[in-house]
């Protein structure tokens, strides 16, 4: 195991690590914790050195603004919320700056949102303005878009799924994760004393999820995700062939994971890496529609990596167009799959439940035969 953990972590070249707002707020305080973002500057500045690519994604913003700003708790009013972030990131970037300048490096900062990752053209600026950095040896800070990003209900999302985002889309290696608990417990430890750590998780199953609370469950005074969002998260990475690791960030540090022996909870990634067409499409957030399909297909899905054909969808749930990313559904709700539709919603109600055989004859002779290809589709 050990040996294994060494191979996986010690060979990590393209690494992104996230820190969440506990490890960078100070709750008693209030303010950055700028002895934390001191040691860990030290810690990248020796990976970097050592001829590694690292981009930092940091949340903190929120929690450093409201403390500037004289708030106990994130304000309701969203506005307000924003108006942290916008306070809170400055003086976040100034201490990454100076911390990291102690190290003899520069630091760069990118605000970004889901638009980011979804239109082709900036995702590909992002590309360009990433790699360039990353050869001139400058450090990516990255953080959501906050005071403009407006995200359903509350406005600012957690920053779990942005670092998962940032992996696909860096082709990482390895994704680490730092919150304030030792990693993933079987149980929430700040209810329960008695959870224990688990080191080493090959596969996100849904018992694992169910360790982790319910959605935002347990976010906190100045942090939002909760461990459900990472473990989410992670999964997603893991899916696309990059191992991942949860640690305690007020204990270790990131060279201690990649050259010790670190405590912490190493999932490990799927052996297939997802090309880079299929990253694209895992990172669309937020689908133009989506259809439902029976459990047969679902099966095929999974196990058989099948296209989407129009025999196994029973409903189109959301109306859409050909050319559109859409969701595939289970019929009990459950999110199987997203891929780009080739046929338009109207159309695939048209054949719902045909054979193959059937679907032209209906359609006409040009008609494209399958709802998604599947080179199209990413199953979940
Ligand atoms: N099974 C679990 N293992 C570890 N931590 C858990 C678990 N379930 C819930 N948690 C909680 O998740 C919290 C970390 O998530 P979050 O509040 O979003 O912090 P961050 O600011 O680091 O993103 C921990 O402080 C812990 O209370
Ligand atoms: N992007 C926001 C915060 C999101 C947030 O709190 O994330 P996290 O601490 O990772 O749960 C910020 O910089 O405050």
């Amino acid at each position: 195991m050990s040996e294994l953990r060494r191979n996986i972590l010690g060979e990590a070249k393209r690494i992104v690590i996230k820190i969440g707002s506990r490890i960078l707020v100070d709750s008693v305080r209030g303010g950055v914790r700028t002895s934390f973002i001191q040691k860990f500057a030290h810690s990248v500045a020796k990976l970097v050195e050592d001829g590694k690519e690292v981009i930092v994604v940091t949340s903190g913003a929120v929690g450093t603004g409201m403390a500037i700003l004289g708030y106990d708790e994130k304000p309701k009013v969203l506005a307000e919320k924003q108006a942290c972030a916008a306070v809170g990131q400055i003086d976040l970037m100034y201490v990454y700056r100076e911390m990291f300048l102690g190290n003899g490096f520069a630091v760069g900062q990118i605000l970004l949102s889901a638009d980011d990752f979804r239109d082709r053209v900036r995702y590909k600026n992002l590309q360009n303005t990433l790699k360039t950095m990353i050869s001139k040896k400058i450090i990516p800070l990255i953080n959501e878009n906050d005071s403009l990003v407006v995200k359903e209900l509350n406005g600012i999302g957690d920053n779990d799924k942005l670092s998962s985002d940032v992996a696909l889309f860096f082709d990482a290696d390895l994704l680490v994760v730092f919150t304030d608990e030792d990693g993933l417990f079987d149980d929430n430890p700040k209810k329960n004393p008695k959870a224990r750590l688990l080191r080493f998780v090959p596969e996100i199953t849904p018992d694992i999820i169910a360790l982790t609370g319910k959605p935002g469950e347990n976010g906190s005074a100045v942090s939002t995700g909760g461990m459900r969002s990472k473990v989410e998260s992670i999964r997603a990475v893991v899916k696309s062939g990059c191992n991942a690791f949860l640690a305690n960030g007020m204990k270790v540090l990131p060279h201690e994971i990649i050259y010790g022996d670190a405590v912490g909870t190493l999932f490990i990634g799927s052996h297939k890496k997802l090309g880079s067409r299929k990253r694209w499409l895992s990172f669309v957030s937020t689908p133009s529609g989506s259809v439902v399909v029976d459990d047969g297909c679902a099966e095929a899905l999974r196990k058989k990596h099948s296209s989407l054909l129009p025999v196994g969808v029973v409903a189109v749930q959301k109306q859409f167009k050909a050319g559109d990313l859409i969701e595939v559904l289970s019929q009990q709700g459950e999110r199987l799959a997203r891929g780009i539709a080739q046929l338009d919603s109207a159309n695939v109600q048209l054949v719902l439940q045909k054979k193959t055989a059937l679907v032209r004859s209906i359609l006409g002779e040009d008609s494209p035969e399958e709802v998604i290809h599947k080179n199209d589709l990413v199953v979940f």
